[in-house]
């Protein structure tokens, strides 16, 4: 493991049986109040963005836009919000899905996105990969390309990776730390 995964995984704090019985939540409050340990994950998430060509970065509320938001200014990139269904207030697309825990609803302004972008989406967390799989399609019925999917963390035994490869079609999936 580098230096890097190191303290990013430290700065992860593991919550039983939160927001249900059988979870095991992975809370990122602690390395948002290290502002080392943030700037790594923002410096680390923006050059992964850049490298890719991308013009654009997607976050996935909430936890999305805290990471994603930082990651857009380092990168020098637009940032493009994806909110929970009713609270964009323009012409919005929206896309239902599945939860580790429940179904949920994501919608996004298309004006903002048009033919010429490759859009980057950052989020912390990879879990069974159906907010990020139902982001991808709101990209693509915007108008938009592609760059690829960055998060801080993989959950693997959720099986996200495999849920959303069809979505990504050859774009890659980069996870900091897989867990
Ligand atoms: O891969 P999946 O199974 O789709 O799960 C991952 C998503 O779940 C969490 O968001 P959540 O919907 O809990 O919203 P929050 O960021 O507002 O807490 C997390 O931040 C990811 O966006
Ligand atoms: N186990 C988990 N921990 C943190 N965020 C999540 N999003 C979906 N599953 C999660």
């Amino acid at each position: 493991m580098t230096g890097i995964e190191e303290l990013l995984l430290s700065r992860i704090r593991d919550v039983q049986d939160y927001p249900e019985p059988g979870v095991t939540f992975k809370d990122i409050t602690p390395l948002l109040a290290d502002p080392a340990a943030f700037t790594v994950l923002t410096d680390a998430l923006a050059e992964i963005s850049v490298r890719s060509g991308a013009t654009k970065i997607v976050g996935l509320e909430a936890r999305g836009f805290i990471l994603g938001a930082p990651v857009a200014v380092r990168a020098g990139l637009g940032f493009i919000p994806v909110r929970k269904a009713g609270k964009l207030p323009g012409a919005t697309l929206g896309q239902t899905y599945d939860l580790e825990y429940g179904s949920a609803e994501i919608e996004v302004h298309a004006e903002d996105l048009s033919a010429d972008d490759r859009v980057m989406v950052v989020d912390d967390v990879l879990a069974t990969g159906g907010t990020a799989e139902a982001s991808l399609q709101l990209i693509r019925r915007a108008g938009a390309r592609v760059a690829g999917v960055a998060v801080l963390m993989e959950l693997g035994f959720l099986g996200g990776r495999a849920r959303l490869e069809p979505a990504l079609e050859g774009a890659p999936l980069e996870a900091l730390l897989k867990v």
